[in-house]
């Protein structure tokens, strides 16, 4: 999930920045990817999120879960984790589907209750071969302490 928020600084959405990072079960990591526009297109569509829908950045915006599908270096998801720091939307919800990834780890669920989140969740939910997680600080393995004990004096 460090991997992912790292990758969503790289986004230019001035509202939210979305970053996904897919491991295999190895945790090596096969795909990053961000919210961004489409290659080529940077500096020529709109970021806003309100105004007119050719205005927006809605009908544009590549998602980070489908950049991190495209830029894989595994052939083959099955078996691989996705951790992503928004919960997916419904087409992304789609995509990782039919890219055959085995689980979903998300951070953020802002959108909890609007339709194409309520979409996903009732597709992800749907499938055993699908496991959804929600991110928990406990899964970050904290550091043994190290060095000399400290000393009574
Ligand atoms: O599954 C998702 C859903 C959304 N995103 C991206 C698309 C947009 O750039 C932002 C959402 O913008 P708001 O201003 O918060 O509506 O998130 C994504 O990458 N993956
Ligand atoms: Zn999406």
């Amino acid at each position: 999930m460090a991997v992912a928020l790292l990758s969503a600084k790289r986004s230019k959405d001035p509202n939210t920045q979305v970053g996904a990072c897919i491991v295999n079960q190895e945790n090596k990591i096969v795909g990053t990817g961000y919210n961004r526009m489409p290659n080529g297109c940077d500096g020529e569509l709109p970021w806003a999120h309100t105004g007119p829908k050719l205005e927006r950045k809605y009908i544009y915006v590549c998602h980070a879960e489908l950049n991190a599908i495209i830029n894989k270096s595994k052939a083959d998801m099955n078996g691989c984790t996705i951790y992503v720091t928004l919960f997916p939307c419904n087409e992304c919800a789609k995509l990782i589907i039919q890219a055959g990834l085995s689980e979903v780890v998300y951070l953020s669920d802002k959108y909890h209750d609007e339709d194409e989140t309520i979409a996903s969740r009732r597709m992800l939910d749907l499938l055993t071969n699908v496991l959804l997680e929600e991110w928990s600080e406990i899964q970050i393995n904290t550091p043994k302490p190290c060095g000399k004990p400290s000393q009574k004096s």
